[in-house]
């Protein structure tokens, strides 16, 4: 298997720039790319990201917006929001025509086609090597080098030991898989259950309230998983259980402090992204598909898409009929 000594980071966004960080600490030549110029040459000068403040980029790091530069890598990390990576692998596959690696480090699912992001990047670009890279990482944490562990996950075992080997370090730890439909299942779904339990604490209905919520959002989480097929230790592995715990308890995720503030009945934050308000719908339409039920995910979708309000979406979830625990 190859060394993969070089990376391209194809995203530098906050997530992006972290995970530049966390490939030149792990001694591979890396590139940034930032699809707009100016913004590549702000990075690339001030060594500094406004999207992820705080953060000196390694002067190491090439930043730049040429994509023929970024797609001579020996891997590729597409650190886009998940419903543009289709796009950025679109952009990226007309420059590679060997067998590539390109993880997706976006967290999603494709609104329209219901794709997961490895499906997308097989499409997208026939000579990549899909695999994905998700697990309890705020970028901020990644960037300033405090410990974090994550699943990398890739259908061919030694590949995936291999992009391990290349990306990991002391304080960013990859265990790898194979089950990558449980990995993409687990870090689509946490996004939509950070959002509910950013709502409970801003209706402030108390820490027993956010326990259950997060206990029986899981069990959805790892119906839907198992009815894809995936693996029972993904599910409860750092991609999902993992994920979950995070961003359900911190309102450094975006998707809580998105919910936080819906239950606050306060303006969201501006110009954050959160993922899972654009994978609620799709991740009910794939529930449904499968005559998964999905709770929490569908109060969730009916709350941003206005067709409930927060109290009688709590409202229908608390008088459901009750039943046994699976
Ligand atoms: N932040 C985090 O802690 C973590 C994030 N993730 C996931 O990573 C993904 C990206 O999130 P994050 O980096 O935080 O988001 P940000 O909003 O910080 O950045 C998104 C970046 O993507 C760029 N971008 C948007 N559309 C395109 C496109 N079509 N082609 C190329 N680049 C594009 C933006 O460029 P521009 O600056 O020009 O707008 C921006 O730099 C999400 O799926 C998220 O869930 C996963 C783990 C941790
Ligand atoms: O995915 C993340 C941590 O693992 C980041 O969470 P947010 O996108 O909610 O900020």
């Amino acid at each position: 298997m190859t060394a993969f000594r070089s990376v391209a980071v194809i995203g530098a966004g906050a997530w992006g720039t972290a995970l530049a960080t966390v490939a030149a600490r792990a001694g591979r030549n890396v590139t940034l790319w930032a699809r707009n110029a100016e913004h590549a040459a702000r990075i690339a000068s001030t060594r500094d990201n406004p999207r992820l403040p705080g953060v000196r980029l390694a002067p190491e790091i090439m930043v730049t917006s040429e994509l023929s530069l970024a797609a001579r890598a020996d891997m590729l990390l597409i650190a886009t929001p998940a419903q543009h990576l289709r796009g950025a692998v679109n952009m990226v596959a007309s420059h590679v025509s060997t067998p590539v690696p390109v993880i997706a480090c976006a967290k999603g699912i494709e609104h329209g086609t219901h794709k997961f992001m490895t499906d997308v990047i097989a499409e997208a670009a026939p000579h990549a090597l899909p695999a994905i890279l998700s697990g309890p990482s705020f970028a901020d944490d990644v960037a300033r080098g405090l410990p974090t562990a994550v699943t990398l996950a890739a259908k061919d075992e030694a590949l995936a030991g291999a992009l391990v080997q290349a990306l990991g370090s002391a304080t960013f730890r990859p265990y790898h898989t194979t089950d990558v439909r449980g990995v993409e299942i687990g870090g689509a779904a946490k996004n939509v259950l950070a959002i509910a339990a950013g709502i409970v604490v801003g209706r402030n209905l108390g820490a027993s309230a956010l326990a259950a919520l997060t206990t029986r959002g899981f069990s959805e989480l790892a119906r839907l998983g198992r009815a894809l097929g995936a693996r029972s230790e993904t599910l409860t592995g750092l991609s999902g259980l993992g994920d979950l715990i995070l961003t359900c308890s911190s309102p450094q995720s975006r998707n809580f402090a998105l919910g936080l503030a819906l239950g606050r009945g306060e303006q969201p934050p501006a110009g954050k992204l959160a993922e899972g308000e654009f994978t609620a719908p799709v991740l009910i339409e794939l529930g449904a598909s499968q005559n998964v039920e999905m709770p929490v995910s569908e109060a969730v979708a009916a709350i941003l898409s206005g067709r409930s309000t927060i109290d009688a979406a709590i409202s229908g979830l608390l008088t459901r009929p009750f039943k046994a625990e699976e």
